[in-house]
């Protein structure tokens, strides 16, 4: 068994979708970034990445290039995926916390497992996504960004 970390932060803009987990969640800001800012599928990426010492996002999608301008970070994971199992890795589980004054993402929990379930291929019951805020402190209490950490858990498959 080998474990990952993964741990990302995104700024919020002004005129910017707040996509976190693959859902759209209304808000009067998003995150800015290269790709669709999700920061949340950026930690678990790194996470699987890290887990299979394949280096990190930036290695293999980097923000100089423009074929990832904008992209869904969806597709970024699916990426991920198909490289943890071409290396013969099967996913045990993830964990994953967001810090995040607001808005309150608690609604959207079970649609961001599903979709990280579904890039990955794997068990909505392997996903987990919690959330907390930073009680006001720092850069997330000031609303200024938001970070989210991740690990995971990968096993030779078979
Ligand atoms: N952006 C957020 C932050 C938190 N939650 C949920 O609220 C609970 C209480 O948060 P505290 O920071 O006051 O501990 C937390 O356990 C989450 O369930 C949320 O939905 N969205
Ligand atoms: C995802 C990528 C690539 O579009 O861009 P960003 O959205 O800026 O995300 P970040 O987490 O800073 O780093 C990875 C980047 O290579």
């Amino acid at each position: 068994m080998r474990v990952g970390i993964g741990i990302d932060i995104h700024q919020f803009a002004e005129g910017r979708k707040l996509i976190v987990g693959g859902v759209e969640i209304p808000h009067s800001k998003g995150l800015k970034g290269h790709s669709d800012a999700d920061v949340l599928l950026h930690a678990i990426s790194d996470a699987l990445l890290g887990a299979a010492a394949l280096g990190d996002i930036g290695k293999h999608f980097p923000d100089t290039s423009p074929e990832f301008k904008d992209i869904d970070s969806k597709i970024l994971l699916r990426h991920v995926g198909k490289l943890i199992s071409e290396e013969g890795y099967s996913i045990e589980n993830i964990d994953s916390m967001l810090l995040m004054e607001r808005p309150k993402v608690a609604p959207h929990i079970m649609a961001m497992r599903a979709n990280i379930a579904e890039c990955l291929n794997i068990d909505i019951g392997r996903v987990a996504v919690k959330a907390t805020t930073n009680e006001k402190l720092g850069y997330v209490g000031r609303e200024e960004g938001v970070c989210a950490h991740a690990i995971c858990l990968i096993e030779q498959a078979g």
